[in-house]
């Protein structure tokens, strides 16, 4: 299934940028291995360059938000069905995923297969007080929702009828993230607001457990480069409509 993503039609072809750069993949010098590559046609063609995180994050917002529903609804079956073949996804009793807004590749289609094969599904809440963190908290069908502050559906923190069921996030087995651009580095650009930078920095230790982390994206998402921020969580994988993308070397 091939999902072709929309560009500008105008843009002109500017110089290639030092530090970030919107320009289509090349092959080779992959750090992360592309496996399940099924797509290989109709790469984004090149953008201008952009030394501007903002920027980048806006361009990168606008060629998911354009994605009609039909390319939305091919791209998320497409993304399912790679997740449905993990392991770590096959082995999962505790899984956070999140609703997807503004054109944000769907994963949700996950969440029956989950529930039928008892695994518990976990949705990122804001966390009250504390500066941009979040809390996985359990969702079923009968969840409580609201509205939180970026206008994004999550379950109610304060549930009357049954108790809030919220998991730290280090025992999640794992963690699908939406990500905003990525690179075959395994480098990602979210949101900006830092909110699984912070709540998963745990991931970066030796030692202790740690969720399988996942970045989710449309292929339309991928950049050539991607600067590294010292606080970036590493991703195990990052898996969109085309491809998975898995870190080639032990150890990152
Ligand atoms: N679907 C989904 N849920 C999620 C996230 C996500 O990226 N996607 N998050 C991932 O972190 C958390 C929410 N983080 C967010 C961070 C910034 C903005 C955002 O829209 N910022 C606007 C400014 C909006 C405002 O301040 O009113 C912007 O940057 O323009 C939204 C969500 C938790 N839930
Ligand atoms: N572990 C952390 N502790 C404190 N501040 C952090 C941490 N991680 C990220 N930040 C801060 O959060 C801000 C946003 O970071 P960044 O631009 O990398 O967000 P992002 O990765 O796009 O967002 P997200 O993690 O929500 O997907 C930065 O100012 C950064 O300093």
């Amino acid at each position: 299934m091939s999902v072709r993503c929309a560009l500008p039609a105008d843009q002109p072809r500017t110089r290639r940028p030092r530090a970030l750069s919107l320009r289509t993949p090349r092959p080779g010098r992959r750090f992360f291995s592309p496996l399940l590559s099924r797509h290989e046609s109709s790469t984004p063609a090149p953008l201008p360059a952009s030394d501007d995180r903002q920027a980048l994050r806006r361009e990168l917002r606008r060629r998911r938000r354009v994605l009609d529903d039909r390319v939305q609804r091919l791209a998320s079956m497409a993304l399912v069905r790679q997740l449905m073949q993990l392991t770590s996804l096959r082995r999962a009793r505790h899984v956070a995923l999140y609703l997807p807004e503004n054109g944000e590749i769907d994963p949700t289609p996950l969440v029956d297969w989950l529930h039928r094969r008892g695994t518990q599904v976990y949705l990122p809440v804001l966390r009250p007080l504390v500066e941009n963190r979040l809390w996985f908290v359990h969702w079923r069908f009968d969840t409580r929702m609201v509205l939180n502050r970026f206008n994004i559906t999550e379950p109610d923190l304060r549930q009357s009828g049954h108790r809030i069921r919220r998991l730290a996030p280090w025992a999640m087995d794992v963690v699908l993230m939406p990500l905003v651009g990525f690179d075959d580095q395994g480098h990602r650009l979210g949101m900006g607001g830092g909110f699984y930078d912070r709540t998963l920095a745990f991931a970066g230790r030796k030692h202790g457990p740690r969720p399988t982390l996942i970045g989710v994206a449309h292929h339309c998402q991928q950049v050539e480069r991607l600067p590294h921020q010292p606080w970036d969580v590493n991703l195990n994988m990052i898996v969109s409509d085309r491809q998975v993308l898995r870190p080639s070397t032990v150890g990152h």
